[in-house]
């Protein structure tokens, strides 16, 4: 992932440790991986490997214990402060006693002044309607459903337009065909806004339909194992999974995530799993 301008997303030799004494775990060994502007990445790898820590790492709710972490060449917590960072977490976590337009119009009402020195932010009824939303601006969070929720909560996201959009499975609790919708709908918004995506992920599937890298990571301690570019046309319909390469980027990844394991079973029995 070579690039003339600085990347988005620097990750180099990060390093986190939980605990004390006889209850350490390392959570991340030495992970290095680099974003550039404007790319949509993935993060996979095994439970546990540490892919929620990289992202609280890049959102600056943690600081890495050795290495370093630069968003567009600033401080995560200075990236933040600038509004440059965005997150969806695994659940919409939407305000229950807020109509869905409020609740997205919500940061960019708290931020005016942060996002008057950038581009202006997008008109939020426009981009409720383009996710499907156009009937649901003035109902409460508890009268959508679970999908509609999340939609509700990647929309919010994108209303300060950040910089770097971090996403921790957002789509996991989602059915498939949900899941596929919204998948549409987030490729949509990130070409239309050009943001800079890292996305974590457990679907082989779903990092390889949505992503220009996906970065693989090993069983705890998490490090990265293999950088795969994927190599496909966008835009990225439903007649991508009727496409060979599409399954053999597939099967690419699963053999990578199958070496992580396995190098971590060997550095268990040798006395090295923590
Ligand atoms: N606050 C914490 N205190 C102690 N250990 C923690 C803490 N946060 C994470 N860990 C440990 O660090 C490791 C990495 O956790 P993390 O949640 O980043 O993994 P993950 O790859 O996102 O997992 P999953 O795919 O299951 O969501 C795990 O072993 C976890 O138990």
């Amino acid at each position: 992932m070579e690039q003339a301008t600085p990347a988005a997303i620097e990750v180099s030799a990060a390093r986190r440790v939980y605990g004390y004494g006889a209850s350490t775990t390392v959570a991340l060994g030495a992970v290095d991986f680099t974003v550039a502007p404007g790319r949509f990445v993935s993060l996979i790898g095994p439970s546990g490997c540490g892919k929620s820590t990289v992202l609280r790492l890049v959102a600056g709710l943690e600081t890495p214990d050795a290495g370093r972490v630069l968003v567009h060449g600033a401080t995560p917590a200075d990236a933040c402060a600038a509004k440059l960072i965005g997150f969806v977490p695994q659940t919409p976590a939407l305000l229950p006693w807020l109509s869905v337009l409020k609740n997205v119009t919500l940061p960019q009402r708290i931020n005016r002044k942060a996002s008057k020195r950038r581009a202006p932010h997008p008109d939020m009824r426009e981009l409720l309607r383009k996710a499907g939303l156009g009937d649901a601006m003035d109902k409460l969070p508890a009268q959508l459903s679970g999908g509609m929720q999340q939609r509700a909560a990647i929309v919010r996201a994108f209303g300060l337009r950040p910089e770097v959009l971090l996403m921790d499975e957002p789509f996991s609790s989602l059915d498939e065909f949900t899941r596929e919708s919204l998948q549409d709908q987030l490729l949509g918004l990130w070409n239309e806004l050009a943001t800079t995506v890292l996305f974590v992920t457990h679907s082989v599937s779903e990092a390889v339909r949505l992503s220009d890298a996906v970065v693989v990571m090993s069983a705890r301690p998490g490090r990265v194992v293999d950088v795969v570019e994927i190599d496909l046309p966008r835009p990225r319909g439903e007649r991508l999974f009727e496409k060979r390469e599409f399954h053999a980027y597939e099967d690419l990844i699963r053999d990578r995530l199958r070496g992580a394991w396995r190098s971590a079973d060997i550095a268990k029995a040798g006395g090295a799993g923590r």
